[in-house]
C-alpha cells in the first residue's frame, strides 16, 4: 500500500507590516553553553547555595458595610462613606495585604497571628497590623518585594485618592504597593451594597 505523507499544516500568515519584519529589531539569538552530562558516579548533591527564588503569596479579605463605624480603607480614612465591621478597623485592603505577605513568607494568616482572641487587636488600625506584619516577615529573613491589591466593591472609589492610599500602605511595609479596584458592575454582595472585598499578592525574597 503507497501512504501518500499529509501536507505540511499550513503557515499561519503574518500581517502587513508596511515592511517592517517581525523579530528585525531583536539581536541574533545566542546558542547556549553545551551542557556535559555529570560523569558516572559522580554525587547528585552539589556544594552551591541554592538559588534565590521569589517567593508569593495571596490574601482575601471581606468586611460588612457598617454606617456606624468610620471608614478606613487602605490606610486612609474616607469621610462620608460607610465604615466596615470588624474586630480591628475592617480595613480589607490591609488586611489582605497582610495575608498575602504572611502567606508569602510561609507565617500563616491574619487569624493565626493577630485572631479575635486576642484583645490587643481590637480596633487595631489596618496600617499597625500591616507594619507588624511587614516586621515579622523581616524578622523570618525575607526581603519584601512589592504587593499589588485589588480591591472590589463600589466604595469607596479609590481613583479619587489612590497614591495617597498606595503611599500609606507602602510606609507601613516598606515597599512599593499598588492599589487597583472594580465594582463588579452591580453582581454580588458587592453589588448588592452589602461589604467591600479585597485580594492581593505580594512577592518575597529569601
Ligand atoms: N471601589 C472602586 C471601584 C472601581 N473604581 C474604578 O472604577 C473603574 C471601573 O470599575 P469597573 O467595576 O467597571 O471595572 C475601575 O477600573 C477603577 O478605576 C474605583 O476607583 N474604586
Ligand atoms: C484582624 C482581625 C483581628 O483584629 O479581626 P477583623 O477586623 O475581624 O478582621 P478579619 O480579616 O475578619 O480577621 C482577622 C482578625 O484576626
Amino acid at each position: 500500500m503507497t501512504i501518500t505523507p499529509e501536507p505540511p499544516p499550513a503557515v499561519p500568515t503574518v500581517p502587513d507590516l508596511g515592511g517592517v519584519q517581525l523579530g528585525s529589531e531583536l539581536p541574533a539569538p545566542v546558542s547556549p553553553a553545551p551542557i556535559s552530562p555529570a560523569p558516572a558516579g559522580a554525587p547528585l548533591l552539589v556544594d552551591e547555595p541554592a538559588p534565590r527564588l521569589p517567593r508569593v503569596g495571596i490574601g482575601n479579605d471581606v468586611h460588612a458595610y457598617d454606617e456606624g463605624r468610620e471608614c478606613w480603607v487602605a490606610g486612609v480614612q474616607w469621610p462620608g462613606q460607610p465604615g466596615l465591621a470588624g474586630h480591628s478597623d475592617g480595613d480589607v485592603a490591609a488586611h489582605a495585604a497582610c495575608d498575602a505577605l504572611l502567606s508569602a513568607a510561609g507565617l500563616g494568616d491574619l487569624g493565626s497571628n493577630y485572631g479575635t482572641d486576642r484583645p490587643e487587636w481590637a480596633n487595631a488600625a489596618g496600617v499597625a497590623l500591616l507594619t507588624e506584619t511587614a516586621k515579622r516577615v523581616r524578622a523570618a529573613g525575607f526581603l519584601i518585594g512589592n504587593v499589588a491589591i485589588q480591591l472590589i466593591g463600589g466604595a469607596p472609589r479609590i481613583g479619587t485618592r489612590r497614591a495617597e492610599a498606595e503611599q500609606a500602605l507602602a510606609m507601613a511595609i516598606g515597599a512599593p504597593v499598588s492599589i487597583s479596584a472594580t465594582t463588579t458592575d452591580g453582581l454580588g454582595f458587592t453589588g448588592r451594597g452589602e461589604g467591600l472585598a479585597a485580594t492581593a499578592v505580594a512577592l518575597v525574597l529569601m
